[in-house]
């Protein structure tokens, strides 16, 4: 039986080694990116993101974030090129944000965090599913994309659209034909080091592929955001936000960048 964890004081990130000691491990992520101690590596490939806008199926509010769910028994939705080498499928998107425009991101950039951090979750296909990648070290590949405060995004509005039908935990809808290439910004520049899931049960699992180029995000945007809920329906309500992690030790670790 998994342990319930949280984001207060009480269940968050500083307790998580009590029930999951892999939090202090020697590949955990997030990091603070410091592009001055990055390593341009010319071998990197580019990154090719192929998604059928076809195989999006629903979005959920999980209790923790909430996650637009693809299709993924066939190679229709595809992250190849960039640090990794065969196939990796979407499996799911989610985002991390704040109670305030100051603060949301996992990852930072030279200390600097993002109202919020867009994640696209995608497993190896050397295994068979989803659950048996999980907790390889070459299972998962996670792009990372930064919101930065701006004009309105118009290719978030479907997913606001859809906040009302999710509000509480354990609530999801239909989603469909949804194409998330459209949360990408105009560069694929990265960053790329070796790192784990941000949340139990933090396995050391992920390729991290953190986009430089953020995207947009108007501040009423992030409210709305702000307007999901950790908690059940009935429940005394919860805010959802400050659903991130923040920056775990770098420990040696070299983070490369395929641009100079
Ligand atoms: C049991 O397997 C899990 C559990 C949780 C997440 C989501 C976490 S990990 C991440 S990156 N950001 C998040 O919020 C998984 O995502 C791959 C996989
Ligand atoms: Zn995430």
């Amino acid at each position: 039986m998994s342990h319930s964890w949280g984001y207060d004081s009480s269940d968050g990130p500083a307790k998580w080694a009590e029930h999951y000691p892999i939090a202090n491990g020697p590949r955990q992520s997030p990091v603070n990116i410091i592009p001055s101690q990055t390593q341009f590596d010319s071998s990197l490939k580019p990154l090719k993101l192929q998604y059928d806008p076809s195989t999006s199926k629903d979005i959920m509010n999980n209790g923790h974030t909430f996650q637009v769910n693809f299709l993924d028994e066939s190679d229709s939705a595809i992250l190849t090129g960039g640090p990794i080498t065969g196939t990796y499928r979407l499996k799911q998107f989610h985002f991390h944000w704040g109670e305030s425009d100051d603060k949301g991101s996992e990852h930072t950039v030279d200390g600097v965090k993002y109202p919020c951090e867009l994640h696209l979750v995608h497993w190896n296909t050397k295994y068979p599913n989803f659950g048996e990648a999980v907790n390889k070290p070459d299972g998962l590949a996670v792009v990372g994309v930064f919101l930065k405060i701006g004009s309105a995004n118009p290719r978030l509005q479907k997913v606001l659209d859809s906040f009302d039908s999710i509000k509480a935990k354990g609530q999801q809808t239909t989603f469909l034909n949804f194409d998330p290439k459209n949360l990408l910004p105009a560069s694929l520049n990265f960053w790329t080091y070796e790192g784990s899931l941000t949340t139990p049960p933090l396995y050391e699992s992920v390729t991290w592929i953190v986009l430089k180029e953020p995207i947009s995000v108007s501040s009423a945007q992030m409210a709305k955001f702000r307007s999901l809920l950790f908690s059940s329906a009935g429940e005394q309500p919860r805010c959802m936000c400050n659903n991130y992690r923040p920056p775990q030790p770098i420990k040696g670790r070299k983070v490369r960048s395929n641009f100079k």
